[in-house]
């Protein structure tokens, strides 16, 4: 696998991926890979792509100064798991490269509506930050399709409107959220918690399955919220929100919704955990 640091340098070798008729497959990232983001980069392998990977810790996209520092760097062992998944191509700017007038002075993207609310509305200006540092990536990398991680529900929803809406020839691929055994969406915020809230962490997934639970079989979706945020609340998390939304526009979901998905965030000690559980209320409850 080849590693580069600049956008020339990339577009030199995404230009003769292309002249050797190959397509392109790009799996962003902020690095710190763990096995979520490797099946990103095996879906893409699967689709048969020439496969680019990005890793950029995006200052835009942190409305935390202190979440930004401490987010974790690990290079040279993401580019060994890269390397044995079998990515082609790495992109690993530095800042400079990406912000070379500084990030005040850079254009912005914003992506309405379904940026607003859940992740958008408990950090500000995140979605901004995301949506300007996608699209200079697809424009850097111009890739065929790109692959986004389901565990990121709000961030799918924002990329799929923004490639529709600026007229980005990008087919936008959502893969399922992998999971440690005992259910607990891998993270790299996971590596901020102490062995005891590791422990105490799957209740996240635990409760959305049990908030699924009591919706199949009739609960209002008012009062199924409420009992997953005082659940997860007397176990010691700290709720930014459980939500249930509309899978397909993330609109609040009503009780006629059939395809709804619940949606949840929570601290836990230092960590901002997420996740989500799409369902369907007209099927059983798998
Ligand atoms: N468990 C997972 N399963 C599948 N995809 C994932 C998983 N975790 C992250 N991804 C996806 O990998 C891509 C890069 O995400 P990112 O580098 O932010 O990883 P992360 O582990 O989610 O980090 P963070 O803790 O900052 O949220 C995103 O599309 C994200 O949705
Ligand atoms: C898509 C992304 C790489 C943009 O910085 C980031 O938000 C992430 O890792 O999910
Ligand atoms: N996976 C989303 C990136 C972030 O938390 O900023």
């Amino acid at each position: 696998m080849q590693t580069v640091h600049t956008i020339a340098e990339l577009r030199q070798a995404v230009r003769a991926a292309r002249a050797a008729g190959q397509t392109i497959g790009f799996v962003p990232t902020m690095g710190n890979l763990h096995d979520g983001h490797i099946s990103l980069v095996e879906r893409a392998r699967a689709a048969g792509h020439f496969v680019v990977a990005s890793i950029f810790v995006n200052p835009l996209q942190f409305d935390d100064a202190s979440d930004l520092q401490r987010y974790p760097r690990t290079l040279a062992a993401d580019q060994q798991r890269l390397s044995s998944a079998q990515c082609d191509l790495l992109f690993a700017p530095d800042v400079d490269e990406m912000y070379p007038q500084g990030q005040q002075a850079q254009s912005k993207v914003h992506v309405p509506v379904v940026s607003e609310g859940l992740c958008g509305g408990s950090r500000a200006g995140h979605f901004d930050g995301v949506a300007t540092v996608v699209s200079k990536l697809f424009n850097q990398v111009q890739p065929d399709q790109a692959f986004f991680g389901q565990k990121d529900w709000q961030q799918v929803a924002v990329i799929r409107k923004l490639v529709q809406d600026l007229d980005m020839p990008i087919d936008i691929v959502a893969v399922p959220t992998a999971r440690a055994d005992d259910g607990l969406a891998l993270s790299s915020r996971n590596g901020y918690l102490s062995d005891s809230e590791r422990q105490q962490a799957p209740m996240l997934y635990r409760t959305l399955q049990q908030t699924a639970e009591q919706l199949q079989q009739g609960a209002s979706l008012d009062a199924s919220v409420q009992s997953a945020s005082k659940a997860l609340n007397a176990a010691g998390f700290n709720v930014d929100y459980v939500e249930i939304r509309r899978q397909q526009d993330l609109q609040s979901a009503s009780e006629n919704d059939g395809e709804i998905i619940i949606l949840a965030a929570a601290f836990l000690g230092p960590a901002r955990l997420i996740d989500n559980l799409p369902l369907s209320l007209n099927r059983p409850f798998e």
